[in-house]
């Protein structure tokens, strides 16, 4: 065989952490090759984020590790400001569960990605290398070759594409050449982390102490979380020698704490970056995660931005490889993710110039400000109900707007997930019932009636699943539907109100659950040809 046709995995993706774990994760789930390589011997073993959203839970539940997960997390973990008189100035505190999971949760990270590398096992298409660092890489026509070292020796590896998920110091992005653009925070903080919690109240507090603000974050399995801000001029062996710790630790704890009983898992200086690389995909390499995006702490979106890039990137990775869909597919990736990434490294930053201001006048503005707003309940619902948080949209990509104006369109969002039940009387989340590929999603009405023959093709190219949802009621009642389509109860009545609110009956899912575009039942045809057209899906002559 010719060398360059001799492939190691159809897929090579760099770095073990979470969103390496989970674009691994998905590959093996569509039945892709894939090959994790990893520089260390083992996975990074002390907690780096805290905070998981309902987006990334969604995921995990794609790639069927709920239950493993569920297990490492606080569910409903809010997020209080206090200001230097000890007064809370904002609470955010999301109660809702419109994709089907608490929108905040605080999570034991090392203990999730245990779970993630644990579940490649389920996988004969999934192989994990560890203490194999990459040196180079080149791309050709057909793929990338690897030159790497593995446990002291040196390989070549080969496939047909290469992600780097290898975080902020990324090799891969380095060797692209990409532009990596943004600025360094002028402040350092100091992290520690310590078992046995010495306080357990939950919740995270930020505590806007202008002298030295802190942060105290309750985690699940007992760890406390304690950040503080390095003094300019504090190097990191000052403000972590045992006598400045204890005059830190003695401001954050009950007076007469025995400090020498602190369990600690470590404690570290670091620094925020803000940055994004200029291009996510060339060829056949593509970036995802802190290789392609780093924020400050301050919302957590670090690693959610990172497992949106996951949930973005693998079921397309997955649909190009098996010959599905054309490179057009995999293009959308750096059309649709850099925008919503930037719009997150933007609110991080703000969250900490509102957390941290650079001098007490800014502060008292702030707590002014913030104390003026809260009497306004419209203002006060904005924060706790986190509407604030830019939800990922995509204006162009794998999205047929044409029907609706942009701002108001339900296309390029993700979809809600409710609790469906199923003809067998089981009640479910939507998305254990979708599966993981495509679905025709309508209310009420059978979309099979309208489907012409080239529609029909295409949804046997996209291996889509033809569902409608009835209420609970209605949804044993044969009359209307043919056989080829699924009916699913509308368990919570959501999905009514959502269809409801928008200018369709019938929505194309994406796998990643993102709306493709939105349609009457008359109109289907239409959409499901402009759909196959942006995915350069591959469809046999009907
Ligand atoms: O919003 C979250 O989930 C986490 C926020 C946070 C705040 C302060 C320090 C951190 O390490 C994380």
């Amino acid at each position: 065989m010719n060398d360059k046709m001799r492939f190691d995995a159809d897929v090579i993706v760099v770095g073990a952490g979470p969103v390496g774990l989970t674009i691994a994760n998905t590959l093996g789930l569509h039945g892709v090759s894939v090959l994790l390589l990893e520089r260390g011997d083992t996975l990074i073993d002390y907690p780096r984020a805290v905070g998981m959203d309902d987006e990334s839970l969604r995921t995990v539940q794609g790639i069927g590790l709920t239950e493993q997960v569920l297990q490492h997390l606080t569910p409903f973990h809010w997020m209080r400001f206090v200001n230097a008189k000890g007064r809370v100035y904002a609470s955010i505190e999301p109660r809702t569960d419109e994709f089907g999971w608490s929108r905040r949760n605080a999570f034991n990270q090392p203990a999730v990605d245990r779970e993630l590398l644990a579940g490649l096992e389920r996988f004969p298409n999934a192989a994990v290398s560890m203490s194999t660092e990459l040196e180079s890489y080149e791309q050709d026509g057909e793929g990338v070759t690897l030159k790497v070292i593995k446990a002291g020796a040196p390989t070549t590896l080969r496939c047909r594409y290469l992600v780097g998920a290898d975080g902020g110091r990324s090799v891969v992005r380095t060797q692209l050449g990409v532009g990596f653009g943004g600025f360094t925070d002028t402040s350092q903080w100091l992290v520690v982390d310590i078992r046995n919690d010495p306080l357990g109240v939950p919740y995270i507090y930020m505590h806007s102490d202008p002298k030295r603000p802190y942060v105290s974050v309750a985690l699940p399995d007992g760890v406390r979380r304690f950040e503080f801000m390095v003094w300019e001029g504090e190097t990191e062996e000052q403000i972590t020698a045992p006598a400045r710790m204890a005059e830190l630790l003695s401001k954050v704890l009950p007076a007469g704490t025995d400090i020498s009983k602190l369990d600690f898992i470590r404690k570290r200086v670091y620094t925020h970056n803000a940055r994004i690389a200029d291009r996510w995909k060339v060829g056949r390499v593509m970036l995802a995660g802190d290789a392609a995006h780093i924020m400050p702490v301050w919302q957590g979106q670090g690693y959610n931005t990172g497992m949106r890039d996951a949930t973005n990137l693998a079921w397309k990775l997955a649909w190009v490889v098996k010959g599905k869909a054309s490179d057009t597919l995999l293009e959308t990736y750096n059309i649709e993710r850099p925008p919503h990434a930037k719009a997150m490294i933007d609110l991080s930053v703000a969250a900490g110039r509102i957390f941290y201001p650079r001098n007490v006048f800014k502060a008292a503005v702030r707590d002014v400000s913030t104390w003026l707003l809260n009497q306004i309940p419209a203002f006060k619902r904005y924060f706790s109900e986190m509407r604030y948080k830019p939800m990922p949209f995509y204006s162009e990509g794998l999205v047929v707007h044409e029907k609706v104006a942009r701002k108001a369109s339900p296309v390029g969002r993700l979809f809600i997930q409710p609790r469906v039940r199923t003809l067998d009387g089981e009640v479910k989340l939507l998305d254990d019932v979708i599966g993981s590929g495509f679905a025709l999603l309508a209310w009420g009405a059978d979309p099979n009636y309208w489907l012409n023959a080239r529609s029909k093709a295409i949804l046997a190219a996209m291996g889509a699943r033809i569902i409608t949802a009835k209420p609970v009621v209605q949804m044993h009642r044969k009359v209307d539907m043919s056989d080829a389509t699924e009916v699913v109860g509308d368990e919570q009545m959501r999905l009514k109100d959502w269809f409801g609110e928008h200018p369709g009956s019938i929505v194309v899912l994406r796998p990643d659950r993102f709306v493709a575009g939105i349609a009457f039942p008359v109109e289907i045809n239409e959409l499901l040809d402009a759909v196959a057209a942006r995915m350069g899906l591959k469809v046999e002559a009907a």
